[in-house]
C-alpha cells in the first residue's frame, strides 16, 4: 500500500476528539477506500492535560498549532479550533504557505477569509477543504460540487443550524424553556463556543454565504446576509404557528438575480420562517439539518442529515481527508477564485410572499383598529388576525396576523407607519412564510 497520509490535528474538542475516534475505529476501511492509510502525527490544543475520552499518547504534542504545517512529518493540517481569526486563521495561513493541504470545519473563518485562503491554496496547488463547515455531516458541498455540478442552481435554502433546530423542535414538542434547551444543546456539543453565533443566526449566515458561493459561483459575501436569529421568538409564537398549521424553523435562503442594469445580484437571508406542516422541512427535527438545492436540470435536490455533533462532523472531515489521500485537489469553491463573480446584495423591494406578524400591544380599545389601519394604508391584505387572551404581562396582549401573498415592502411600510405607536408595547416581529 502507498505511503500514509500524515495529518496534524489543531483543536481537540467535540470535533477533534470525534476525528481521532473515527480514524482509529475505521482505519482499515478508510485505508482501503483512500488507497493508503490516514495516520495522525501531531496534535495541538489549548490544554494538554484535559480528559477527552481518547488516548492521545501515540501522537506528538505541539504547543503552538501555527507551526504544525511546517513539520516535515505532516502532509495535511486539520483545523478544528474555531473562530474567524486568531490562532485558527494563523494556522490555516501558515499551513497553506508551507505548501500543505488544509481541512477545516470552521465556517466563520471560511465565510470571512475563504477567498484569501482559497487563492493561496490555488497558488500553492494544495487542497483546501471544508465539507464539515456547512451542515455538519451532510455531504452538501460535495453534493453541489460533484453530483449537482452540471446544473445552474436557481435557489438554495434550508435548515443550517443544528442548535437552533434542536431548540425550536424541543420547545415545540415538549414546551421546554429556551434557556434550558440551549444548555442541553451545549452539553451535547452542538453549539458554538459562543452560542450567540447560533441563536442570533450568525452561524447559519456563515454557512449560507459559503453555500451560495459554491452554488452560484459568487464571491463570498457574508456581510450581505440579512440575518436574524431565534432569540426574539416566544413559546406563544410557536404555539400560534402550530394552531395555524406551521412549525417555526430558522431558514437560510440564497437566490441569484439580475438588477435593472443587467448586472448579477445575490439575495441572502437567514430568518426564522413559518414552515407549513406539509413542507419537507417541517419534519426536520433536533440537530438535523436539511438543504434544498434547485437545479435547472436536476430539479429539487434535498440533502438531509445530522448538522452538528462529534460523529457526523468527523465524518465530513475524514471524507475530505480521503479525497486528499486520493490526490484530489480541486478549486475550493468549484471554480478558481479569480472566476468567482462579484454579486452585490439584491434589492429585496420586489420580493413577494406571505408573512406572520406578531404584536405585543396595550390592552385597550382602538389598538386593533390602529394596526389594521396601518396595514390598509400600506396595502397589506390580512388573511387572519388572532388576539390571544390576557396571558401577557399586565395590561398587554399578543395580537398576531397572517398576511395574504403580497410585496414584502408593503409589510415593511406598515411597520414603518406603526413605528413608535403608543399602543405597541414592544417592536413587532415579522416571520416570512416559506412558500413551495
Ligand atoms: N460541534 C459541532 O457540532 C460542529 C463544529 N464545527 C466547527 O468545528 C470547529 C471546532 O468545534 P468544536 O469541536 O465544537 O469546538 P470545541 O470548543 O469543542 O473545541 C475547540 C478546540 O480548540 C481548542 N482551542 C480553542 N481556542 C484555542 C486557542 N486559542 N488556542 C489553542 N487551542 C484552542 C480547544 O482547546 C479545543 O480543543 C469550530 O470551527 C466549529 O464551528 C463544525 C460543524 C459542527
Ligand atoms: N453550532 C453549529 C455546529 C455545526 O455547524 C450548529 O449548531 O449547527
Ligand atoms: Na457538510
Amino acid at each position: 500500500m502507498a505511503e500514509p497520509l500524515r495529518i496534524a490535528l489543531a483543536g481537540l474538542g467535540t470535533v477533534g476528539a470525534g476525528v481521532i475516534r473515527l480514524i482509529e475505529t475505521n482505519a482499515e476501511l478508510i485505508a482501503r477506500r483512500a488507497g493508503r492509510p490516514i495516520t495522525i502525527t501531531a496534535i495541538s490544543a489549548r490544554d494538554r492535560t484535559k480528559k477527552r475520552g481518547v488516548d492521545l499518547t501515540p501522537y506528538a504534542w505541539e504547543d503552538d498549532m501555527v507551526v504544525m504545517g511546517e513539520r516535515g512529518d505532516v502532509d495535511v493540517v486539520v483545523e478544528l479550533v474555531g473562530g474567524s481569526d486568531g490562532p485558527a486563521l494563523a494556522c490555516a495561513r501558515t499551513t497553506i504557505e508551507a505548501g500543505k493541504a488544509l481541512v477545516t470545519a470552521n465556517k466563520a473563518m471560511i465565510a470571512h477569509h475563504g477567498l484569501e485562503l482559497a487563492a493561496k491554496a490555488e497558488a500553492a496547488k494544495v487542497a483546501l477543504k471544508f465539507e464539515a463547515a456547512v451542515a455538519g455531516g451532510i455531504p452538501v458541498i460535495k453534493g453541489l460540487r460533484e453530483g449537482g455540478a452540471a446544473n445552474a442552481f436557481e435557489r438554495v435554502y434550508g435548515i443550517l443550524n443544528g442548535t437552533c433546530n434542536f431548540i425550536l423542535s424541543q420547545m415545540e414538542d415538549t414546551g421546554r424553556d429556551f434557556a434550558d434547551v440551549l444548555a442541553e444543546a451545549q452539553a451535547r456539543g452542538y453549539a458554538e463556543a459562543d452560542p450567540t453565533f447560533d441563536v442570533e443566526g450568525i452561524d447559519a449566515a456563515h454557512k449560507l454565504s459559503i453555500l451560495a458561493a459554491i452554488a452560484f459561483g459568487a464571491k463570498i459575501d457574508f456581510n450581505s446576509v440579512d440575518t436574524a436569529g431565534i432569540s426574539r421568538l416566544r413559546a406563544a409564537d410557536i404555539a400560534q404557528a402550530d394552531s395555524l398549521g406551521y412549525v417555526i424553523r430558522l431558514i437560510g435562503m440564497a437566490e441569484p438575480g439580475i438588477a435593472a442594469d443587467g448586472s448579477p445580484r445575490l439575495f441572502q437571508r437567514v430568518q426564522p420562517h413559518l414552515v407549513p406542516f406539509d413542507h419537507p422541512l417541517a419534519h426536520v427535527d433536533g440537530a438535523t439539518n436539511a438543504v434544498v438545492a434547485e437545479g435547472n436540470f436536476s430539479g429539487r435536490l434535498l440533502f438531509q442529515g445530522a448538522g452538528a455533533g462529534d460523529g457526523p462532523t468527523a465524518s465530513a472531515v475524514v471524507a475530505d481527508l480521503i479525497d486528499i489521500a486520493r490526490g484530489e485537489i480541486g478549486a475550493p469553491f468549484s471554480v478558481p477564485v479569480a472566476e468567482l463573480e462579484e454579486m452585490p446584495a439584491a434589492d429585496t423591494g420586489h420580493r413577494t410572499g406571505r408573512a406572520y406578524i406578531r404584536f405585543i400591544v396595550a390592552d385597550r380599545p382602538g389598538v386593533l383598529a390602529e394596526i389594521t389601519a396601518a396595514m390598509r394604508d400600506a396595502g397589506v391584505s390580512i388573511e387572519s388576525l388572532i388576539q390571544k387572551g390576557r396571558s401577557e404581562a399586565e395590561g398587554e396582549v399578543m395580537v398576531s396576523m397572517v398576511t395574504h401573498e403580497g410585496p414584502e415592502s408593503a409589510v415593511s411600510e406598515a411597520l414603518r407607519l406603526l413605528d413608535g405607536a403608543p399602543s405597541l408595547a414592544r417592536p413587532p416581529l415579522v416571520l416570512h412564510i416559506l412558500g413551495d
